[in-house]
């Protein structure tokens, strides 16, 4: 807990007349500036009426002084120091500006008034600046605590973001991911590489889901997107545009590695095996595919796939065909 300064501030009779004797009298106007924040100073002020704002910046709390009371004196103490505020009358005002050749000669004339006002002075100094490292230790924390929950924001919004672009069922991307994907792809891409689409439908899966069930059909999906993803490498998307569709975007190098790649998720599929209450479901997919043309756009390299995979459906699935 961060406590007031207890030290007065406010200067007694005596102190206030010998301040009074040495100091030039100053009349202010409202909002009339004493001196600016930064600047070098040698004088000190005492307050004769009315308030004077200080102003500090940095976040740190205005403070209004009144009467009696004195500001600056650190100038006067260790000379030209630079101001660490703002002074400002806050209303009409009356001051007493005591300069440094005015205060050395107080020094001899009033010796031990002056060592009682500095050494009360350094005191409230001391007290001020550890009241100050206090606040700047709190608003460090508070920073820390803020930063902290920016990042978990930060992290809560990428998951949002990665949530949105996967299809929940089978964990692959969805089609939002898949156009951000080309999005990306079109700033980063092996300009040495082709792209690739292959297209993938599962064979008669409306029969799946009659013959075995909804949830069965479910796992088919989850099973065929595995195989999928199994054949794509780290710089492939594979994902699934809807339904009983998926999709692989490879780079490679020729046509002939597109073809590998689509034999792979066919002969995977081929080989799947359920036990369990789905034990005989037989699952089989249709794999379309084409190299995509440089200039050309995703509705573009998508009905080129799309031939090939309708080929092969009208052959009566379970294949693949890839046309370059
Ligand atoms: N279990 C399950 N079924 C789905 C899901 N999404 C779509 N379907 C079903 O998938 C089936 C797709 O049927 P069709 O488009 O006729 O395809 P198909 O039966 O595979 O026919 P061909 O492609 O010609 O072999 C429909 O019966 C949809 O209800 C899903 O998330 N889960």
């Amino acid at each position: 807990m961060n406590r007031p300064v207890a030290l007065p501030r406010q200067l007694s009779d005596a102190e206030l007349a010998v301040f009074a004797t040495a100091g030039r009298r100053r009349e202010l106007i409202p909002r009339e500036m004493i001196f600016r924040k930064g600047e070098l100073g040698r004088a000190m002020f005492v307050i004769e009426s009315g308030t004077i704002q200080l102003e500090f910046g940095d976040g740190m709390p205005d403070k209004l002084i009144g009467p009696r009371e004195f500001f600056g004196e650190l100038a006067l103490f260790i000379g030209n120091h630079a101001r660490v505020a703002n002074a400002v009358a806050a209303e009409a005002s009356s001051l007493y500006v005591i300069e440094h050749a005015a205060f050395e000669r107080l020094l001899e004339t009033e010796a031990a008034l002056l060592a009682h006002f500095m050494r009360r002075s350094f005191s409230y100094l001391v007290a001020s600046e550890q009241q100050l490292i206090q606040s700047l230790k709190r608003r460090n924390e508070d920073l820390l605590v803020t930063l902290d929950s920016l990042r978990q924001t930060q992290t809560q919004l990428s998951t949002a973001e990665r949530l949105v672009r996967t299809d929940e069922l089978t964990g692959l991307c969805n089609r939002r991911g898949l156009y951000h994907y080309l999005e990306e792809l079109r700033i980063r891409r092996d300009s040495t590489m082709k792209l690739g689409l292959l297209l993938i439908d599962i064979d008669r899966f409306k029969q799946i889901n009659d013959h075995f069930g909804h949830l069965a059909g479910d796992q088919t999906l989850r099973a065929v997107a595995a195989e999928v993803g199994n054949a794509a490498m780290p710089c492939d998307l594979a994902c699934r545009l809807g339904g009983d569709e998926f999709a692989l975007l490879a780079q490679v190098p020729d046509a002939e590695t597109l073809r590998d790649r689509a034999a792979q998720i066919a002969s995977g599929v081929r080989s799947l095996c359920f036990p369990g209450p789905s034990d005989g479901l037989r699952v089989s997919v249709s794999v379309g595919g084409s190299l995509c043309h440089e200039h050309a756009d995703w509705s573009a390299w998508y009905s080129d796939s799309d031939c090939a995979l309708y080929m092969i459906k009208g052959e009566g699935g379970d294949n693949y065909r890839v046309i370059a």
